[in-house]
């Protein structure tokens, strides 16, 4: 089964995977499709906005427009998506056994992320091919039993909620009607399908949905995908409405399996293989996880711990990254350090980093945590990564850090991180953002030096800044070529334009130095 790009196929270990039926190169459109169901996820703040349920446009609780008929906030009574019959225009009936409306407590009242459950299992009623397929999603409901954070969380903010709320208040013909199977057992497999498979769609006005697909969630994850997907969130075509593209990144041979991306690139393996062990329940053995360098970037390594007569110039790495028990080995001398120790020190870490990341981190705060954890990481630490990238964001454009010496540093920076990003990911599947970027500021600081003059305060001639603009011209290309499939994204969409600016900028100073670029 498949199409002229992709077979399906079944193993024991992964479950149902997609081959390429012919070689593939990047660009190659692997699938396109609909999705089987959608629904809102709650906003980062509920009280103060949460989405329409006809549209997902986000609306201050406080303005105080409902559904005429179950009460749950909507941007307009005359919404449209109100109306639709796969999504509100069916879970209405159901949600309208309970029509009062309220204002206080209403993150706990009106639990948007319980309407793709619900959604899902109207499936049923509205469309019952639908409904097959999305029962062959895996649910993982072996691993999910009573007493398990997944299921007791899913029972209480989901299946509780909806079967005691709603379900159980409906009128039973109204119920044989829209959810002539529904369970408690149910509403858990479904919610098993929904944590094993929802894609993550962020829509252009702030809000972000949850949608299941048929065939792209067969995909197997590798950390080192050689695909990426796009979402048609234009609104401009209402039957192409969250429709997903997969697309190939990296040369894909007839057979090969086409992969996507489950976790974080830029987390350490540990950390990849422990959330994709507790969200999908499986142990990544991919090229990437089974090396305990991480392909030659050192992304977790650590500095030798020493002994008592303190540490060498080795560093550390895991002796099996697959073993959850590995030791860390230096490879200079005899020291060894347990896995478990290793865990504490680098979570304790990142916390550390997110604290100052959240404090919004001014150059001395990020220099001077850069430096302390430089004490115990490999400079390629993930950690590390993450500081210098906010880094290179600040140097060469606060007044204070505009020094030639800040310059040359930010370069380095740049261009080490850029060598670690597209080790990682050389198809821009998932860092397409971070490698931008990178090289926007590369440029930037490539242009900055040109424009600087010499020590003897004379400025420099053609000749010498030539080696500079050609490399900022290259640096500017390969950030824009970075985005070409993020454009009809909002972030990617901003810092489209930002770099474009910037590139005009460098067109025009080049121009005004007679310079052909
Ligand atoms: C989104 S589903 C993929 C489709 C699924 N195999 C099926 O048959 O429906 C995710 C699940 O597939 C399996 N899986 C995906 N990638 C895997 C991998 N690299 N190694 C082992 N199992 C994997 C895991 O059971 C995981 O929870």
């Amino acid at each position: 089964m498949g199409n002229n790009e992709y077979e399906i196929r079944k193993s024991e270990e992964l479950g149902r995977y997609l081959v390429a039926a012919r070689d593939l190169t990047p660009d190659d459109v692997v699938l396109t499709e609909l999705p089987l169901v959608y629904g809102p996820k709650s906003m980062p703040d509920p009280e103060a906005l949460m989405p329409c349920v006809g549209c997902y446009k986000p609306i201050f609780t406080d303005v105080g427009e409902r559904c005429s008929r179950c009460g749950w906030p909507v941007c307009s009574g005359n919404c449209p998506g109100l109306k639709d019959p796969l999504h509100h225009g069916v879970e209405c009936e159901i949600l309208s056994a309970r029509p009062e409306c309220v204002l206080d407590n209403m993150a706990d009242y009106y639990r948007h992320d319980a309407l793709l459950p619900l959604r899902c299992a109207l499936l049923q009623y509205t469309d019952d091919d639908k409904w097959k397929k999305l029962l062959e999603l895996q649910s993982h409901m072996e691993c999910r039993v009573p007493g398990t954070d997944a299921y007791d969380e899913a029972d209480e903010f989901t299946v509780k909620y909806l079967m005691n709320v709603f379900i159980n208040k409906i009128d039973k013909n109204v119920k044989n009607k829209y959810l002539n199977l529904i369970s408690g057992e149910l509403l858990h497999k479904i919610c098993g399908i929904i944590d094993t498979n929802a894609l993550e769609i962020r829509l252009p006005n702030g809000s972000e949905l949850n949608a299941l697909y048929a065939t792209t969630c067969m995909m197997e994850h590798s950390c080192v995908p050689n695909t990426k997907h796009l979402f048609n969130t234009s609104g401009k075509d209402v039957k192409d409405k969250y429709k997903i593209t997969v697309k190939v990144v990296v040369p894909i041979n007839k057979g090969d399996h086409v992969a996507t991306m489950y976790s974080h690139a830029l987390w350490g393996t540990q950390a990849r293989r422990q959330h994709l062990k507790d969200t999908k329940y499986f142990s990544c053995k991919c090229i990437r996880c089974s090396d305990p360098t991480e392909l030659g970037t050192y992304l977790s390594a650590m500095k030798c711990f020493g002994d008592d007569k303190g540490p060498c110039d080795g560093i550390h790495l895991p002796e099996d990254p697959l073993d959850e028990e590995t030791d860390w080995a230096c490879n200079k001398c005899t020291v060894k350090v347990n896995n478990s120790q290793i865990n504490i020190l680098i979570s304790e870490m990142g916390e550390e980093v997110e604290n100052v990341q959240m404090m919004g981190g001014s150059v001395n705060m990020l220099e001077n945590i850069l430096c302390r954890l430089s004490t115990f990481l490999h400079p390629n630490h993930y950690h590390l990564y993450s500081i210098k990238h906010s880094l290179i964001q600040l140097y060469g454009r606060q007044s204070s850090y505009m020094s030639e010496e800040i310059l040359d540093k930010k370069i380095k920076m740049c261009k080490d991180l850029i060598f670690i990003t597209k080790t990682l990911d050389p198809g821009n599947a998932r860092l397409s953002l971070y490698s931008a970027i990178l090289h926007h500021e590369l440029h930037s600081a490539l242009v900055l030096k040109s424009k600087k003059a010499t020590k003897d305060g004379s400025l420099r001639t053609v000749d010498e800044i030539r080696p500079l603009i050609d490399e900022a011209k290259l640096s500017i290309e390969a950030a824009l070529s970075s985005l070409k499939d993020d454009v009809e994204e909002t972030s990617g969409k901003k810092l489209h334009e930002v770099i474009e600016k910037s590139r005009l900028d460098f067109v025009n100073y080049c121009e005004s130095k007679n310079i052909n670029i």
